[in-house]
């Protein structure tokens, strides 16, 4: 497994796999891998001849007054993890390797994309400036890597949403692929922040995924408002003492504009996004509305 952290290297790496003839899939990453970034990286060997992981934390998509200092970085562990799977290259970059003019966007001249509307719900309201910096990162990431495959998680399902109508907007060659959360055996999703949360409230974070089972619950039980699908996902929630509810919704899948009626053969996203203390948990699923709701 090959090692590179800046752009010319990545590019000639990428330039020698499709001169053999090989395809590429992506995985982009932050590192402090888990079975979840493990579950990508076995997709993209599915989906292509040669695989390469990325791993940067990206400045650009925290706020101000989140994690990016106290973000992990564990890179020799996560080397050997990619190395033990066969991956065939990681791309950890320098932030000056990604930002060549600085990361502060505000000091140079710069382009942008715009998310537009696919930002106003979720966590697009809640993280001022997450998403602009997630699409121009991925960005970067595919020019960089020029993969034919770009494999994301489910967990981020409104990044996921974003980064298909990125590629599909702006004409990017690539086939962005979804794959379903990975959870731990309680039913928590697997993320890198799990690691924040104390003994007391990583026993009641499952709630997370309690309150998603419960929106899914309702709208097959054939709930038509959305507000009452919310509040069965508010319940689990309810019962979780150290849960504070940052937001829960029913989006349309694609738009994620918020629904207030669930048609049959709708298909919605619904979200949740929880404090414990501060660690930020979010939980989602992709609901296609049956024909008897
Ligand atoms: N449990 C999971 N199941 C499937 N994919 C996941 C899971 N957790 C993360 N991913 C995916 O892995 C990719 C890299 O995510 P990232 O490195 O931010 O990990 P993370 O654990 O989600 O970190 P964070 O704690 O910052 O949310 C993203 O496409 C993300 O959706
Ligand atoms: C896609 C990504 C690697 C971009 O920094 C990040 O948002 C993530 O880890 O999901
Ligand atoms: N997994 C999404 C990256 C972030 O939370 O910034």
């Amino acid at each position: 497994m090959t090692t590179l952290t800046n752009v010319a290297a990545m590019h000639e790496w990428a330039d020698a796999q499709h001169q053999r003839g090989a395809t590429i899939a992506l995985v982009p990453t932050m590192g402090a891998l888990h079975s979840g970034h493990l579950a990508l990286v076995n997709e993209a060997k599915r989906q292509a001849d040669a695989v390469v992981t990325s791993i940067f934390v990206n400045p650009t998509q925290f706020a101000p007054d989140e994690d990016y200092d106290a973000y992990p970085r564990p890179l020799d562990t996560d080397r050997e993890i990619l190395a033990e799977r066969d991956v065939d290259a990681v791309f950890a970059p320098t932030v000056e390797a990604m930002y060549p003019f600085g990361a502060s966007t505000t000091e140079e001249p710069y382009v942008s994309v715009d998310v537009h509307t696919l930002n106003d719900h979720l966590c697009g309201a809640h993280r001022p400036g997450h998403f602009e910096g997630v699409v121009t990162v991925v960005t970067k990431l595919l020019n960089a890597c020029k993969p034919d495959v770009a494999v994301f998680g489910q967990k981020d399902a409104q990044q996921l949403v974003i980064l298909k109508h990125l590629a599909h907007s702006l004409l990017f060659d690539v086939e962005i692929v979804g794959v379903p959360t990975v959870r731990e055996d309680d039913g928590l999703a697997c993320s890198s922040r799990n690691a924040y949360l104390s003994d007391a409230e990583r026993a009641e974070a499952p709630q997370v995924y309690a309150a998603i089972q419960a929106g899914e619950q309702a709208i097959a039980s054939g709930e038509q408002h959305a507000e009452a699908v919310v509040r069965a996902m508010q319940k689990p929630l309810d019962q979780a003492e150290h849960a504070r509810v940052q937001y829960a919704s029913v989006v349309d899948a694609s738009s994620l504009q918020p629904v207030t009626h669930l048609h049959p053969g709708d298909d919605v996203l619904i979200a949740v996004a929880v404090f414990f203390g501060d660690t930020r948990l979010i939980d989602n699923a992709f609901v296609h509305v049956p024909s008897s709701a």
